[in-house]
C-alpha cells in the first residue's frame, strides 16, 4: 500500500489546525453574541452550518450591533409571532443589509450577504462572518475599555490568515476585502511606513477614532502578523509594545519573519529532500523487508523440517539408548553368569561418607561398577580406575546394599554355602555394613540382620519345605577363636576348646561354639546383641568404637521337603577387624597387640588371596586362624562375596589404594562353580543301605583277615626254619619279570605306593621260603593288588596326616622309599570327584613327595626313614591291607589286577570308590586297629584324629595337605614292578 506523500500529510495537519482554529473562533463569536443578545439556540461549539443558520436572519447580528453601537440598525425585522405567517427570506435580508451597512459604518470587517445564504459553505465565507463578529466584539471591548485610551485587543486567529495564505484555491478565489486591506497596508507600510504611521497616529489623536487612520488596516494586518507570531510561539505579548516605535518594530518583525520564513523554506526544502531520501530508503527497506520476510518464511520452513528431523533423530537415539541400556544390562547379566560359572569371588566396593572438612580422594563412581581415585595431595598424579561387580557411593542406604546382596543370600535356602566378608581399613564402615550402627534404627540394620530376616521370610513362604535355622557367633581375637554366644555373661571371653572341624559339606564347624536355634527375627536381634556385647571393641584414634577382632556369624540352614529331600547349607557373615597403621591409630599396650594380630591375620589373608589369584600350588591357609576359617569359602565350592570398604578422606588415600588393589586381586580368584548341598530321598536311603552293608562286610572281613594273619604267621615261622635253602622264585617275581621285561627294582628303592611296596618287599624276603605253597604266594600277590587299590582309594579321601601316619607304621623294612604319583590329569579328576577343595585338587608337580605330604611343603623327592620294625606293626599293616582290599573287592564286585588303569579310565567309578573308602566303617576299622595297637581309648567322634592323639586338631590342615603320592598311571608293568 503506497504511503500518502509527506506534503499531503503536512497539508492535512495544517487543515486540521485551521479547522480547530476556525472552530475556536466560532465558539468565541457565538459565546460573545449570546452574552450580547442572550441565548439563541446555538450549541456551545457550533458547526459552520449551525453558526450560519443561527445568523442567517440577521436578527442576532442586528441586536448585537445595536448593543455595541445603539441605533446602528434602526429597524430590526424580528421573528413573526407563532400564530402569524412566517417571514420571507427577503424580509430577513433587510436585517443583513442593515447590519452590513452598520458594520461598514464602524469600519469593521464585513462580509457578503450571500455568505449567509450559501448552502455549500466554504471556510473562507464562514471565516469572514466570524471575523466580522469578532471584530465587532473587539470593537465593543475597546469601547468598554475606555475607547481611544484603552488597550485594543483585536484577536484573530493567525491560522485563519496563514491557512488562507497556504491554501492555493483560497488564493485563487481572490482575497477577501479585509485581506485586500491587509495587502494594501503592507504595500503602504513598505513604501512609507513611518509617514503613514505617524499620520495615522496623528489623526487618531485628532478625532480619537483609530479606524480613521489611512493605513489602519495595514497596521491591523501587522498586528495580526505579530499576534500570529506570538500565538505560534505561545508567548503572551503586550500590544503596548507596538505603540512605542511601530515602524521600526514592524520592520524588525517583518525582517525576522521573512528570515524565519526563508529559514523555514530552506528547512522545508532540506526536510523535503531528507524526506525524499527517507522515502527512498523506506522503499529500499520495504523491499528488504519483503526479502527478509521471504527469507524468514523459508527459514521457518527449514526450521520446521529441521525440528521434524531432530525429533526423528531423538526418537532414534532414544531407541538406540534403550537398546544400549538393554545391551549393557544383558552384558552385565552375562558377566555375572560367567562369574557364577567361574565361581569368582564377587567384590562390592562401598564408600563411607566423607568427614567434614576433608577432601575426597574419590573422583568418580561409575554405574558399571567402576571407581576412579586420585591422590588429593598430588592433583597431577595419574588417576586410578578399579572395576568391581558393584560400587556403592557414600549415599547408598543399607537397603540398597542389601538388595544387591539378596540373591546370594537367598541361594543359601537352595543349599548353597555362602560367605560374605567385609574388608577394609579401620573406620571404613565394615561393621556399619554387616551389623549397622550400634543402637541404630531398624532401617539401619546391616546385612546380618536383613539376611536372617530374609531367610525367615523365605522359609515361611516355602510351605513344602521345613527349614531349621541355627546360628553361631564367634570371634577371632588375638589368634584365639572365642564363642560370642556363650552363657557366661561375665566379661571373660570363651575360648573354643576345640578347633574348627570340617562338616560333611566341606565347610568349617566350630563344635564347641554354642549353636542357637532361631525362630524369628527377634531371636536374631537378641543373639546379635548378645554377640555384640561380648565382642572385643575398643576406642582408637581412628574409630571410637573399633572392632578389635574378626567376628563370624554362621547361619546353618537345614531343609527337608515333603518328599524327603534334604539340603544343608551355611552362611558365613564375617566382619573383619580393620587394618590400621599403628602410627596413625596411636595404639599402645593391648591395643597395639591387638593391632599387630589384626594386621598379621589380614596380611595372611592377603597372601592367600595372592596365591589363589596366581593359581599357586601352595595356598598358605594355615598361617592364621582367619584364613583357616575362610578356607572353605576362599577355596571351596561356596559362593563368596567380599565387601571392600574405603574411606574417601585424603589422609586415608594410601589405605584406600591398598584396599582397592586387594579387592581387585580378590575379584580374579576363581573358585569353580558352586554346587548345592542337596540330597534326594533315594540317594540318602541308598547311602544308608551302603553304610549298613559296609558295616556287615567289615565285620566279616575282620574274621577272614584274622585267619589269614594266622596263616601268614605260620608261613613266616617256616621260612625262619629254612635259612639255607635257595628260595624258589616266587610267582610275584616271575610275574614282575614276565610283564615288564625289565630288571627288578633294587631292594632298597621301592617304586610307587609306599605302603604296598614296602610291605611287599618285606614279604618278598619272607616268602622266599621254598616251603611256601603256591597258594599262599598267590594269595599274597592278590593281596598286593587289592592293597594297592585301597591305597589309591585312601589317597583320594583320607586326610593326609592319617595316611602319613599309616604309612609310617607300614614302613618297617625299607630304609628309604621313593614316592611317586599319578599323572596330573588323573590326579585332578580323582580329587575333583572326591569333593575336596581346589588347592587340594592341584597335583604336585614333582614326582616325589615329602614325608609330611603337606601342601604347605614343596613336593620334592622325599625319603622316608625306617621308623618302626616291630612285628606288631607289620601285622597291623597286613591286617589293614587285607581289610581294605576286602572292602574294595566287595564294593566293586570283582577283583581287577589293573586297578589303576580302570581308575584312570573311569573316574566315575573312582568317585564311588573314594566314597566307600572314606566311609565311617573304614575309619572305624582303622581306629579299632590303632586302639588295639596302641592301647589308647578311641577319641570322641567330633574330634579329629590328630587331636585325639594329643596333637592339635585341625581339620583344615588335613584338607590342606597334599594328597599322597598316587601310583603310576595306566601301567600294568609298573603295578607289577611293585610286586
Ligand atoms: N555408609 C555409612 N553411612 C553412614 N555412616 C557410616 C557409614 N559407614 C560407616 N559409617 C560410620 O563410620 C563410623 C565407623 O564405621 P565402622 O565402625 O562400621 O567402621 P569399621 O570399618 O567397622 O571400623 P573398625 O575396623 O575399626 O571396626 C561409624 O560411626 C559408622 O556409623
Amino acid at each position: 500500500m503506497a504511503e500518502p506523500p509527506r506534503s499531503s500529510f503536512r497539508g492535512g495537519r495544517l487543515a486540521s489546525r485551521k479547522a480547530e482554529e476556525a472552530a475556536w473562533r466560532r465558539h468565541q463569536a457565538a459565546a460573545w453574541l449570546e452574552t450580547m443578545v442572550g441565548s439563541f439556540g446555538l450549541p456551545r461549539c457550533p458547526s459552520e452550518q449551525q453558526f450560519v443558520a443561527a445568523l442567517r436572519n440577521g436578527i442576532v447580528l442586528c441586536k448585537a450591533i445595536n448593543k455595541v453601537q445603539p441605533g446602528a440598525v434602526s429597524k430590526v425585522v424580528t421573528n413573526a409571532p407563532c400564530d402569524s405567517q412566517p417571514l420571507t427570506a427577503f424580509q430577513y435580508f433587510e436585517n443583513i443589509r442593515n447590519f452590513l451597512v452598520a458594520v461598514q459604518d464602524l469600519k469593521l470587517p464585513s462580509f457578503e450577504a450571500s455568505d449567509l445564504e450559501k448552502e455549500n459553505l466554504d471556510v473562507g465565507s464562514v471565516g469572514k462572518i466570524v471575523d466580522s463578529v469578532i471584530s465587532l466584539k473587539t470593537y465593543y471591548e475597546w469601547k468598554q475599555g475606555g475607547g481611544p485610551n484603552g488597550t485594543l485587543k483585536y484577536m484573530k486567529s493567525p491560522l485563519a490568515m496563514r491557512s488562507s495564505l497556504l491554501q492555493p484555491e483560497h488564493a485563487a478565489s481572490g482575497p477577501s476585502p479585509s485581506q485586500k486591506h491587509l495587502d494594501l497596508a503592507e504595500a503602504d507600510a513598505v513604501r512609507q511606513p513611518s509617514e503613514k504611521v505617524d499620520q495615522g497616529l496623528a489623526e487618531a489623536d485628532a478625532d480619537r477614532h483609530p479606524f480613521q487612520i489611512v493605513d489602519q488596516e495595514a497596521v491591523e494586518k501587522l498586528q495580526k502578523v505579530i499576534l500570529d507570531c506570538m500565538l505560534s510561539y505561545k508567548e503572551n505579548f503586550d500590544l503596548n509594545v507596538l505603540k512605542e516605535d511601530p515602524v521600526k518594530l514592524v520592520g524588525t518583525i517583518l525582517a525576522s519573519q521573512q528570515g524565519k520564513e526563508q529559514r523555514c523554506n530552506s528547512q522545508i526544502v532540506d526536510r523535503q529532500r531528507l524526506l525524499e531520501e527517507h522515502e527512498t530508503e523506506l522503499v529500499e527497506l520495504k523491499k528488504m523487508l519483503q526479502d527478509v520476510k521471504v527469507d524468514l518464511r523459508s527459514l521457518q520452513t527449514q526450521f520446521q523440517n529441521d525440528i521434524i528431523k531432530l525429533g526423528d533423530n531423538v526418537q532414534e537415539l532414544s531407541k538406540a539408548a534403550l537398546g544400549y541400556n538393554q545391551a549393557v544390562k544383558e552384558n552385565r547379566n552375562l558377566y555375572n553368569m560367567l562369574q557364577e560359572l567361574r565361581g569368582n569371588i564377587r567384590v562390592f566396593c562401598r564408600i563411607r561418607p566423607l568427614n567434614l572438612e576433608s577432601i575426597s580422594s574419590i573422583e568418580h563412581i561409575g554405574n558399571d561398577g567402576s571407581v576412579m581415585v586420585c591422590d588429593p595431595s598430588k592433583p597431577q598424579s595419574t588417576r586410578k580406575i578399579f572395576q568391581f561387580n558393584q560400587v556403592f557411593g557414600p549415599t547408598a542406604s543399607q537397603d540398597e546394599v542389601y538388595k544387591e546382596t539378596q540373591p546370594l543370600i537367598r541361594s543359601v535356602m537352595d543349599g548353597y554355602n555362602v560367605c560374605i566378608f567385609a574388608y577394609g581399613q579401620t573406620g571404613s564402615g565394615k561393621t556399619h555394613t554387616m551389623c549397622g550402627p550400634s543402637g541404630g534404627l531398624p532401617k539401619d540394620f546391616g546385612i546380618n540382620y536383613l539376611a536372617l530376616n530374609d531367610l525367615f521370610d523365605i522359609s515361611t513362604s516355602r510351605e513344602d519345605v521345613k527349614y531349621d535355622i541355627r546360628v553361631q557367633m564367634v570371634e577371632i581375637y588375638n589368634e584365639q577363636v572365642r564363642d560370642l554366644l556363650g552363657d557366661d555373661t561375665s566379661s571373660t571371653k570363651y575360648p573354643c576348646t576345640s578347633y574348627m572341624t570340617s562338616s560333611n559339606n566341606g565347610l568349617l564347624n566350630l563344635p564347641d561354639a554354642k549353636i542357637c536355634p532361631v525362630q524369628s527375627p527377634s531371636d536374631v536381634i537378641n543373639l546379635m546383641q548378645l554377640g555384640e556385647k561380648h565382642r572385643a571393641c575398643g576406642s582408637t584414634v581412628m574409630n571410637h568404637r573399633s572392632s578389635r577382632s574378626h567376628s563370624i556369624l554362621t547361619v546353618h540352614v537345614n531343609g527337608k521337603d515333603v518328599s524327603g529331600n534334604v539340603s544343608h547349607s551355611s552362611l558365613h557373615l564375617v566382619d573383619l577387624a580393620g587394618s590400621e597403621r599403628v602410627d596413625r591409630s596411636e595404639a599402645t599396650g593391648d591395643r597395639l597387640k591387638e593391632a599387630q594380630h589384626i594386621n598379621k591375620s589380614l596380611s595372611c589373608l592377603g597372601d592367600v588371596i595372592n596365591a589363589l589369584a596366581q593359581k599357586n600350588s601352595h595356598i598358605p591357609y594355615r598361617n592364621s586362624k582367619l584364613t583357616q576359617l575362610l578356607q572353605s569359602s576362599l577355596g571351596g565350592n561356596a559362593k563368596t562375596l567380599m565387601f571392600a570398604h574405603i574411606s574417601p578422606e585424603a589422609e586415608s588415600y594410601s589405605e584406600t589404594l591398598g584396599t582397592l588393589k586387594f579387592a581387585q586381586r580378590a575379584s580374579t580368584v576363581e573358585l569353580g562353580t558352586a554346587c548345592a548341598n542337596k540330597e534326594s530321598k533315594e540317594i540318602r536311603e541308598l547311602k544308608e543301605q551302603v553304610d549298613i552293608l559296609k558295616k556287615a562286610l567289615a565285620s566279616k572281613e575282620l574274621e577272614n583277615t584274622s585267619l589269614k594273619l594266622k596263616e601268614n604267621a605260620i608261613t613266616s615261622e617256616r621260612s625262619k626254619q629254612l635259612p639255607d635253602r635257595t628260595p624258589p622264585r616266587s610267582r610275584r617275581l616271575s610275574l614282575e619279570n614276565g610283564s615288564s621285561g625289565k630288571a627288578r627294582m633294587p631292594d632298597r628303592k621301592m617304586p610307587k605306593s609306599p605302603c604296598l611296596t614296602m610291605s611287599f618287599t618285606a614279604d618278598q624276603r619272607i616268602i622266599r621260603d621254598k616251603e611256601c605253597s603256591t597258594e599262599i604266594a598267590s594269595f599274597n600277590n592278590e593281596l598286593h593288588v587289592k592293597h594297592h587299590k585301597s591305597v589309591i582309594q585312601m589317597s583320594e579321601t583320607f586326610p593326609e596326616d592319617l595316611i602319613i601316619e599309616e604309612n609310617e607304621k607300614i614302613i618297617s623294612t625299607v630304609d628309604t622309599v621313593e614316592f611317586h604319583q599319578l599323572p596330573v590329569d588323573a590326579y585332578t579328576s580323582l580329587y575333583k570327584q572326591s569333593g575336596l577343595n581346589t588347592s587340594e585338587r592341584t597335583p604336585c608337580r614333582s614326582r616325589n613327595m615329602s614325608t609330611e605330604g603337606s601342601r604347605d611343603d614343596p613336593c620334592t623327592t622325599a625319603k622316608l626313614e625306617k621308623v618302626m620294625t616291630s612285628n606288631t606293626v607289620k601285622k597291623g599293616s597286613h591286617l589293614r591291607k587285607s581289610i581294605q582290599s576286602s572292602i574294595g573287592r566287595l564294593i566293586h564286585g570283582s577283583e581287577r589286577r589293573n586297578v589303576q588303569h580302570s581308575v584312570l579310565g573311569t573316574p566315575a567309578k573312582t568317585e564311588n570308590t573314594s566314597t566307600d573308602i572314606a566311609s565311617p566303617v573304614t575309619s572305624e576299622l582303622r581306629l579299632r586297629r590303632r586302639q588295639s595297637l596302641t592301647g589308647l581309648p578311641p577319641p570322641p567322634s567330633t574330634m579329629s584324629r590328630r587331636s585325639s592323639l594329643g596333637g592339635k586338631s585341625d581339620i583344615s590342615s588335613n584338607y590342606k595337605r597334599g594328597p599322597k603320592t598316587p601310583p603310576p598311571v595306566n601301567s600294568t608293568a609298573k603295578v607289577k614292578r611293585w610286586l
